[in-house]
């Protein structure tokens, strides 16, 4: 069976300097994944569309939006696919009204927050590889090696 992509989806494209970063862990693992702008505000006909075949196409999602981020609690609310959730920074209040609007969800609807802007990102394409790496021996002992890698660069002391 052919594995499941990962879907990168933002409430605008002006979220995507932020956003791109969630394709840097992604392209070194070669895991393949769409982009697209979705916003639960300005086109809920397009997210009620995108969340419906989600589960078909992808393993995760991970949803990036700013100020009142309502993306990724909506796509959690339409699809199983588990949504791992950036706060994109935003001008007024610096990302903190994206996060506390993305953070606090119900009971019973579960997103995946990462932190505030650029490092969120990241880490969310660190997770979505966590997630294929579950039922991919192969791509978890790649993903192991990296993470020992990652152990090893750290000096040990101060300069
Ligand atoms: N938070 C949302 C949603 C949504 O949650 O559906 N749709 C757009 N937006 C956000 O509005 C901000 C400003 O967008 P513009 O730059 O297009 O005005 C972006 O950070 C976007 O994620």
């Amino acid at each position: 069976m052919q594995q499941k992509k990962i879907a990168i989806i933002m409430g605008s494209q002006s979220d995507w300097p932020v956003m791109r970063h969630a394709t840097t862990v992604l392209d070194e693992f070669g895991i393949g994944y769409d982009t697209a702008v979705v916003s639960a505000h300005r086109t809920p006909d397009r997210l009620y569309e995108f969340a419906g075949k989600a589960a078909d196409h992808y393993a995760a999602i991970i949803a990036g939006a700013g100020g009142a981020a309502h993306l990724p609690g909506m796509t959690a609310a339409m699809t199983c696919v588990p949504v791992i959730a950036v706060p994109v920074p935003s001008k007024a209040l610096n990302g903190i009204d994206s996060l506390l609007s993305i953070v606090q969800m119900p009971r019973g609807v579960a997103v995946c927050t990462q932190a505030i802007g650029e490092p969120g990102a990241y880490n969310a394409g660190l997770v979505a590889v966590q997630i294929l790496a579950t039922s991919d021996p192969q791509l978890q002992s790649r993903l192991n090696a990296w993470r020992a890698q990652q152990t090893s660069s750290v000096p040990d002391e101060v300069e």
